[in-house]
């Protein structure tokens, strides 16, 4: 993570000039926030709009199209392609720019540019100009508002007299002397009418006062050089702290009955891997029979330990789940079912329909048949669906223990699918063949998994109940009629992965179909939407939900996010045709949204219009801001540090005279993340969420799903 230098303090203190000079020297980024509200002002201006008409300005300023240069040695502003840098810095706009300042939305919206721009300079994006390294960000409330978790915050400020006479001779040398009380106007007036809205005057807690008074400029420079220096040596010294704390407590853990599993995590500890996830583009291969014949043994031979590690993952995907794998050099993905029965009701007849889906959903089929049991009258059913569906099939005769109970597995020639493989997923058996002969079965290019997209893109799926505007979207950031668009609720069929660029940078959005209705033609069509809705954000690493901002949210709405949320991607909401929402219906969404998506209110949610292409422009903020997210890897010293003050702060209440305590946790996981926290007691769901919310209001997880994997372990009997 790199390191976020934060500066502050009245104009003329020479914070600009101090804070391009440590980047610079830091090899940091630079950020001048005060650069921003002038290029608002410029804006305003340039589009005609009364800076007196606060509510025009802000809706001018939420639409601006302005790039941030953040190179010190030249931060080059554009603003909808027209090179402001210049421009910004005419007293004009220094004697207009306060007006912007202090409009609230103004900052607000501003406030939002900057700290992603932070972000993103911290996590090392792919857009951030330092790599990583970090930035230094100045302006009237960066220590306070805008970056109070800053490395170092420092509060540079000088006299009156020093600040009127640096400004003053600033511009005499830029040729452009102005009279005294014009420049008192412009230093001093600006800095009362700005004070009224951030507080810069005064150094709050946490904050160290550099007064430049007396030093030179490079003094000054090398004074802010020693204080961040000293920031960083104590950032890393709580660090180390942090981790030996951390050690301890995980020495602490040997005290407790570890399985193997638990094992594996803590090795794994401070490397935390991304979920796995399937590859799209590669061949797929269901593995389907009727419940308890060994599916699941087969899928972990194949799998090696691996699926261990990805067994508890919560969600839909439990009847459902795919894992990369792969067999002789060849990768592939294997898709586990849990279990096809016929003429099943309730929870069972959804597992069975999820491995109809699974079927649809593959180039190839395992079917797992009981070898002792022999052909049921289930196995002969799952063959018509086998056959019904065209894929090709191989099939494994499992519990073939010994070369005794091979004639058990001939019996199943009867089924009229060809070889039956005698295998014993349990003993590893004649698992090679089997798998061999899969390897034939499946084609080299999946014919349903979507092509592989170019290069390392992020993949997004535009998903939400029929109408919402997902082909208008799409149509509308692709800039084509790609997809067809009706008014007529669910139009969009089949369509395809589509890579389009935006901002610069190329992004695939999955097919949203997914499925076509093969399966059993007798469900509704709302189940088709719920599996097109699955199978695209499966293939995605971020789901976007679109809701129709002009009607009521509905149960489908909800349950679209939760589909998404209980897959573990990150998450975007998206409230579209604003252009039909009026001042009423404003009103009745926010109270919908705090009523419905409360347990979603960390996800990013932005309004616009895919129809007129108002505000599509945010799209690409909140994808980034979600997958930044979604990646957030908590070191182990820190998150064992932070759930330590935590748990001395506010305790877990004491349930049947004992009070469950953390012994050690460790983030098992990225993408979404995923903490595992070893406990003495079980930990209340109401605890649970409480460490989530402190979790994200610690490490931001804007965007993501946190799943929290509580382990409960005993004291280890003496002598063991
Ligand atoms: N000791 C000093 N420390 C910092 N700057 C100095 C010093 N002495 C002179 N200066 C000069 O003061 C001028 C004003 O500095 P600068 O523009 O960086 O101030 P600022 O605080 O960023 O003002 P504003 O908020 O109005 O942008 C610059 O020309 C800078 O070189
Ligand atoms: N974070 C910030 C940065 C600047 N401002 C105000 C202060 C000035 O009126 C204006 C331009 O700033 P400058 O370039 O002179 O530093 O923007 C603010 O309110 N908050």
């Amino acid at each position: 993570m790199g390191i976020v230098v934060a500066i502050d303090g009245p104009s003329g203190s020479g914070k600009s000039t101090v804070s391009k000079a440590v980047a610079a020297e830091l090899g940091l980024a630079y950020l001048d926030t005060g650069a921003m509200y002038r290029a608002a002002a410029w804006w305003c201006e340039h589009e005609g709009i009364d800076l007196a008409d606060a509510q025009a300005v802000a809706a001018a300023v939420e639409a601006m199209p302005l790039s941030v240069g953040l190179d010190p040695a030249r931060p080059v502003f554009t603003c909808a392609g027209q090179d402001i840098t210049e421009a910004i810095r005419e007293p004009h706009i220094a004697a207009v720019v306060s007006a912007v300042a202090t409009n609230l939305a103004v900052r607000a919206e501003l406030a939002r540019r900057q700290r992603e721009i932070i972000s993103a300079e911290r996590q090392g994006h792919d857009s951030s100009f330092s790599g990583g390294a970090g930035i230094v960000a100045e302006g009237r409330d960066i220590t306070t508002v805008i970056a109070p978790d800053a490395d170092a915050r420092l509060l540079v400020t000088a006299s009156q007299e020093a600040r009127l006479a640096r400004r003053a001779d600033e511009l005499e040398r830029a040729g452009k002397a102005v009279e005294a009380a014009d420049l008192r106007d412009q230093v001093l007036r600006r800095d009362r009418d700005d004070s009224t809205v951030s507080q810069f005057l005064t150094a709050l807690e946490g904050v160290t006062l550099v007064d430049t008074s007396e030093l030179s400029l490079d003094e000054s420079i090398a004074r802010v050089l020693d204080l961040v220096e000293q920031a960083v040596d104590e950032a890393a010294a709580q660090d180390a702290e942090e981790d030996l704390r951390a050690q301890a407590m995980r020495l602490g853990l040997e005290d407790y009955e570890l399985d193997e599993e638990d094992r594996a995590l803590l090795e794994a500890d401070g490397d935390a891997p991304a979920a796995e996830r399937v590859e799209p583009g590669l061949p797929v291969l269901a593995v389907v029979g009727r419940p308890n014949v060994g599916k699941s043994t087969l899928v972990n031979r194949v799998l090696g330990r691996r699926v261990a590690v990805v067994q508890d993952t919560p969600g839909v995907t439990r009847d459902r789940v795919s894992y990369p794998a792969e067999w002789a050099g060849r990768r592939f993905t294997i898709v586990d079912t849990g279990g096809w029965e016929v003429d099943v009701k309730g929870l069972e007849a959804s597992v069975a329909a999820q491995a109809e889906v699974a079927v649809e959903m593959a180039d190839a089929v395992l079917l797992v048949v009981d070898a002792q049991v022999g052909i049921t009258e289930t196995d002969a059913r799952v063959v018509s669906m086998l056959r019904r569906s065209g894929k090709p099939v191989v099939l494994a005769a499992n519990k073939v223990d010994s070369p005794a109970q091979e004639g058990d597995a001939a019996a199943l020639w009867n089924l009229g699918l060809g070889e039956p493989f005698p295998v014993s997923a349990l003993h590893g058996r004649g698992s090679g063949e089997v798998l061999d002969a899969v390897m034939e079965a499946l084609p080299e290019v999946s014919a349903v998994a979507g092509a592989a997209p170019e290069g390392d893109l992020h993949r997004i799926a535009l998903v939400g109940r029929p109408n919402v505007g997902k082909s208008s979207l799409l149509n509308a950031i692709a800039g084509a009629e790609r997809v067809v668009v009706n008014e007529t609720a669910g139009t969009t069929r089949d369509p395809v992965d589509e890579i389009i660029e935006l901002e610069g940078r190329k992004w695939v959005f999955v097919d949203t179909a997914g499925i076509r209705r093969r399966v059993k033609q007798s469900r509704g069509a709302d189940y088709y939407a719920v599996l097109r809705t699955q199978g695209a954000i499966e293939k995605a690493e971020v789901a976007v939900v679109l809701l129709d901002a002009s009607e009521t949210i509905t149960e489908q709405d909800v349950r679209v996010i939760q589909q998404a949320v209980d897959a573990g991607r990150a998450l975007v909401l998206v409230n579209n045709k604003w252009d039909l929402v009026d001042e009423e219906r404003r009103g009745m969404l926010d109270w919908e949204v705090e009523h419905d998506l409360a347990h979603v209110s960390w996800a990013p949610h932005i309004n616009l219009a895919a129809r007129t292409g108002w505000h599509t422009n945010r799209l690409v903020r909140a994808l980034d801001a979600a997958l930044e997210g979604w990646r957030t890897r908590v070191p182990t010293g820190r998150l064992n540090g932070f759930l330590g003050e935590l748990q001395s702060a506010t305790p877990h209440p004491v349930r049947g005279g004992k009070q469950p305590r953390i012994l050690f946790a460790t983030q098992a996981q990225v993408a979404p993340p995923r903490i595992v926290i070893f406990t003495t007691g079980f930990l209340d769901a109401g605890y649970r969420r409480f460490i989530e919310r402190r979790l994200r209001e610690e490490f931001g997880f804007v965007g993501t799903p946190i799943q929290i994997g509580v382990r409960v372990r005993e004291k280890r009997k003496r002598g063991r």
